[in-house]
């Protein structure tokens, strides 16, 4: 291949950057001390790969307030946080990935809004918590790291809205799977209504789900295309999707993030839109040394490029 047109563009070649340069290399939890967080739990189980665990196992990992808050502040900061390339979500503790919002903060909730008497205070009041709780599980879309939820046991209500925001979804083959809310006497808000029919591209078999809250279980949910791969015990799980995660992320950060952002954008624009972003984003990515590189170290044997830290 001719590569001349790349040296052109004045970039450093990849004999600078293939696997054994001097790159300085941090790990997530040596560098960064401060995710500190009560209802989460993180560890960095290989270079750049960061494995977010939901921190509730005593009840179930169900969302209560802060967990909502937290998971969004988490998100948050690992799309900049340079020493994050892919990220592993899973229900931490043996027996669910998450038993969906926590009906007992629900019920503290229904408390306060008895002391209010106006319905359009609480209304009010309403409207904030829901954009809180919308932005917390958005905030796995909005990351340009790819997420891979790992969902073992069951993943009710809330669990479903978290994982169709996440890029790719394993479980294992005790997941099973239940749009609840219905049955809890309310239209789920968080982004199972939006997200779900694209995830599996069957309106007809997404809102059979949403409106009969019925469950189903591993099979069905590869069957239709939310799950992407079934593992045979929950430990089997986490190691295939940190496997994932770290193939993942010993590709060019340029290259993974740009294909989310596109990826996402693309859900709800027109084809034309899409090519339209991808074009502008590549006049400059392109041009970054991650290109060249990947590119010089495809056409070499065995050598695997380093990138450096985006
Ligand atoms: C603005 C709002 C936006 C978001 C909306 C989200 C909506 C939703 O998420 S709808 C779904 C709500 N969740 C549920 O309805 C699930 C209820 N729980 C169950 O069905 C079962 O507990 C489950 C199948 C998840 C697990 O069954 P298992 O037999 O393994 O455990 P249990 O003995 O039932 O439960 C153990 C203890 O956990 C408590 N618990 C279970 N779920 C919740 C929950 N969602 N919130 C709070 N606490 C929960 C359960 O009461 C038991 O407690 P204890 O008796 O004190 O041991």
């Amino acid at each position: 291949m001719e590569l001349n047109f790349l040296k052109s563009l004045g970039q450093p070649t990849v004999m600078n950057n293939l696997a054994g340069s001097s790159l300085p290399v941090r790990s997530l939890c040596s560098a960064n001390t401060s995710y500190n967080f009560e209802t989460l739990k993180l560890s960095s189980p290989a270079e750049f790969v960061v494995h977010v665990e939901l921190n509730r196992p005593d009840r179930l990992n169900a969302f209560n307030k802060r967990m909502w808050i937290e998971l969004g502040e988490c998100f948050s900061r690992l799309h900049d946080d340079p020493d994050c390339r892919a990220i592993v979500l899973s229900g931490g503790g043996a027996k669910h990935f998450t038993a969906g919002i926590d009906l007992l903060d629900m019920m503290k909730l229904g408390a306060e809004l008895g002391e209010i008497d106006d319905i359009g205070r609480k209304a009010r009041l309403f409207e904030g918590l829901i954009k809180l709780y919308q932005d917390s599980i958005s905030s796995l879309e909005r990351c340009y790291k790819p997420v891979v939820a790992a969902v073992h046991a069951a993943c009710v209500g809330a669990g479903v809205d978290l994982i169709t925001a996440a890029d790719i979804r394993y479980c294992s083959r005790d997941a099973w799977f239940q749009v609840k809310e219905v049955d809890i006497g309310m239209a789920a808000d968080v982004g199972t209504l939006q997200r779900l029919p694209k995830v599996i591209g069957s309106q007809s078999l997404a809102r059979e789900l949403c409106f009969t809250a019925r469950k189903f279980k591993s099979d069905e949910a590869a069957a239709c295309g939310l799950i992407s791969k079934v593992f045979e015990s929950r430990d089997d799980l986490i190691r295939g999707a940190v496997e994932l995660a770290t193939e993942l992320a010993g590709k060019s950060p340029v290259a993974v993030q740009g294909t989310k952002k596109n990826m996402v954008y693309s859900l709800d624009h027109t084809n034309q839109e899409g090519l339209d972003q991808i074009r502008e984003m590549n006049m400059a990515n392109l041009q970054s040394e991650d290109f060249i590189n990947a590119v010089m170290a495809s056409q070499s044997k065995g050598e695997k490029p380093v990138f450096a830290k985006l």
